[in-house]
C-alpha cells in the first residue's frame, strides 16, 4: 500500500514503494521465467548485450555519475570512477562469458566424463548505499555472464540508480525480466532471502544483516555471498616513502565520506616517524574540500542520513571520553552555500593517542574518522592488527621487499595493498576473512559463486553384470 501522501521536499528525487510479497513473488517468478530464455542462449550471445549495456552506461557515464551523488551524497569525480568501475565490470564479466567450458575426461575402455558449468537460476542480489550503482554491477554483471538471472534490492536510502541500471539492461536487449529491482528495505529483504525460488542470494551489509540472510539462507540451502563490514588495519614502517604512505592514509580513510567497508580506519605508524606523520596527515586532512558534492572540486561530499551523521558524531565523542585526542576535524559542517545548509556534512577527523581497546579503535564507524597509533616492532603491530572478528582489508607501507610480502602473508585480511591503499579493479577478486564475509566478487574466481558444476559420465562399453555372477 503506498503511504498517505505528503507535502513533497525540495531534496526528493521520487517516491518509492516497498514490495511486498505479491510484487516479490512476481520479480521471482517473471525472472524466471527470463532465466530458462537467457541460460539457453550461447555464452558468446549473453557477452554481445552484456557489452551493448557497457556501451550504453560509458555513453551516459555523466549523467548516470551525477544521479549517483544525488542518490549517495559522494563527490562527482568519485562517482565517474564508480561508473568506469561499473561499465568495466560488464566488459571484463562479458569476456568471460563466452569463454565459460567443462572439463573433459578420459576413461577406462573409451568411456569418459565431462563437465559443465551451469547457472544456478534465479539469484538476488541486496546491496548497501555507499556504493549502490556499483555494487548492482558487481553483483549483476557475474550472475548474468554466467546464465542467472538476478532480482535486486538497493537499499533504501539509495533507491534510485539500480533503476536506471535495469533500463539500460532492457535496452541492450536483455530479455524482460532478466534483471528486475524490487524496491524495500529488511522487510522486502526477508521475503526475498526466504524465497523458494532462489537459488543464490548475494549481500553487500552490515555483518548482523549477514547473519540473519545466512541464517533465513540456510532454510532452503540457498548458495551465499557475504561482502560485509570491516575494521581494516594499515600499518606505516618507518621506512616507508613518506609522502607515499600520507596519501594512502587519506585514501584509507576519506573516499566517499569514510563510508566504505574496506576502509584502514586502524592507522599503525612506527613510532619514530609518528610526529612527522601526523604533522602531514593533519595537514593533507584539514585541506579536504567539503562541500557540494556536484562542483569539481569538492573532494567529501555529505554522509548519508542525519541519523548516520549522528551516529559518526557519536563515536568521535566516545573516542574523547575514552582518551582519544581530536588532532582534527570530527564536527559537523555547515557550508556556504544556502542551498546545503541542512546536509549532513563533517570536518574529516584523525584521532591521536589512540588505544587498541577503545571504541573508536575496536568498532566500524563508517566515516571520516581516522584512528592512529604507534608501534615499535614487526611482530607486536602484526598481532594488534589480527586481533579483530572483522578480516575485509589492510594495507602496509615500506620500501623493505621482504617484510612487504611477510606482513601480507601474515595479516588475516581478504586483500592487503602493499604501498597503495583501495584500489579494486575488477580483475581482482575482492572480499573477507572472518566475519567479514566469505565468497568473492570481482576476477576469475567469482564464476564460481554464480554458477554450479554438473558432472556427466558417459559409459562406452557394456555395464557389468556385477548382479549375476
Ligand atoms: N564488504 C563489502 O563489499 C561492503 C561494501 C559496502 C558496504 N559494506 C558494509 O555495509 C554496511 C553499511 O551498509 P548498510 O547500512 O546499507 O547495511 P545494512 O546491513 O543495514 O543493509 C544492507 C542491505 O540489507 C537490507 N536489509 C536490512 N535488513 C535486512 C534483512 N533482515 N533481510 C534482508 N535484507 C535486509 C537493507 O535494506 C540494505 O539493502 C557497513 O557495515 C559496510 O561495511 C560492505
Ligand atoms: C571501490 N572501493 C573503494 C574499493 C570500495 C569497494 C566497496 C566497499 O564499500
Amino acid at each position: 500500500c503506498p503511504p498517505p501522501p505528503r507535502p513533497p521536499c525540495p531534496l526528493d528525487l521520487c517516491d518509492m514503494f516497498p514490495c511486498g510479497k505479491e510484487e516479490v513473488d512476481q520479480a521471482i517468478q517473471s525472472a524466471h521465467t527470463a532465466y530458462l530464455k537467457w541460460s539457453k542462449m550461447a555464452g558468446m550471445e549473453r557477452a554481445r548485450v552484456m557489452l551493448e549495456a557497457a556501451r550504453i552506461i560509458r555513453e551516459r557515464r555523466d549523467n548516470i555519475a551525477k544521479l549517483e551523488v544525488i542518490n549517495n551524497g559522494k563527490s562527482i569525480t568519485e562517482a565517474r570512477v564508480d561508473i568506469d568501475v561499473s561499465w568495466q565490470t560488464l566488459e571484463y564479466y562479458a569476456g568471460i562469458a563466452g569463454t565459460l567450458a567443462g572439463e573433459h575426461i578420459q576413461l577406462p575402455g573409451g568411456s569418459f566424463a565431462y563437465t559443465r558449468r551451469e547457472a544456478l537460476g534465479v539469484c538476488v542480489g541486496i546491496g548497501a548505499w555507499n556504493y549502490p550503482f556499483q555494487i548492482a554491477c558487481w553483483k549483476s554483471a557475474p550472475a548474468l555472464a554466467c546464465g542467472n538471472a538476478m532480482v535486486f534490492k538497493p537499499s533504501p536510502f539509495t533507491a534510485v540508480t539500480a533503476v536506471i541500471l535495469a533500463e539500460i539492461y532492457k535496452e541492450a536487449g536483455v530479455p524482460d525480466g532478466l534483471f528486475n529491482v524490487v524496491q524495500g528495505g529488511a522487510e522486502t529483504g526477508t521475503l526475498l532471502c526466504n524465497h523458494p525460488g532462489v537459488a543464490k542470494v548475494s549481500f553487500t551489509g552490515s555483518v548482523p544483516t549477514g547473519k540473519k540472510i545466512m541464517e533465513m539462507s540456510a532454510k532452503t540451502v540457498k548458495q551465499v555471498t557475504l561482502e560485509l563490514g570491516g575494521k581494516s588495519p594499515l600499518i606505516i614502517f618507518k621506512d616507508c616513502e613518506l609522502e607515499n604512505a600520507v596519501r594512502g592514509a587519506l585514501m584509507a580513510n576519506f573516499l566517499t565520506q569514510g563510508e566504505v567497508c574496506c576502509n584502514g580506519t586502524r592507522v599503525y605508524v612506527q613510532r619514530e616517524i609518528m610526529p612527522v606523520f601526523l604533522e602531514e596527515v593533519v595537514k593533507r586532512t584539514k585541506a579536504i574540500r567539503i562541500g557540494d558534492p556536484l562542483l569539481e572540486n569538492t573532494r567529501m561530499g555529505a554522509l548519508i542520513t542525519r541519523q548516520h551523521l549522528d551516529k559518526v558524531l557519536g563515536f568521535v565523542s566516545q573516542a574523547k571520553k575514552e582518551g582519544a585526542m581530536v588532532l582534527c576535524g570530527g564536527e559537523a559542517f555547515t557550508p556556504i552555500e544556502p542551498k546545503l545548509k541542512g546536509g549532513y556534512y563533517m570536518s574529516p577527523c584523525v584521532l591521536d593517542n589512540c588505544t587498541d581497546d577503545m571504541t573508536c579503535v575496536k568498532e566500524e564507524i563508517f566515516g571520516p574518522v581516522m584512528s592512529v597509533m604507534p608501534f615499535d616492532t614487526e611482530e607486536e603491530v602484526l598481532k594488534r592488527a589480527n586481533n579483530t572478528t572483522f578480516g575485509l582489508a589492510s594495507g602496509v607501507f615500506t620500501r623493505d621487499i621482504s617484510r612487504a610480502h611477510r606482513v601480507a602473508e601474515n595479516l588475516q585480511a581478504g586483500t592487503c595493498f602493499i604501498n597503495n591503499y583501495n584500489i579494486s579493479p575488477v580483475e581482482v577478486p575482492f572480499g573477507g576473512y572472518k566475519q567479514s564475509g566469505f565468497g568473492r566478487e570481482n576476477g576469475q574466481v567469482t564464476i564460481e559463486y554464480y554458477s554450479q558444476l554438473k558432472t556427466v559420465v558417459v559409459e562406452m562399453g557394456d555395464v557389468d553384470d556385477y548382479f549375476n555372477c
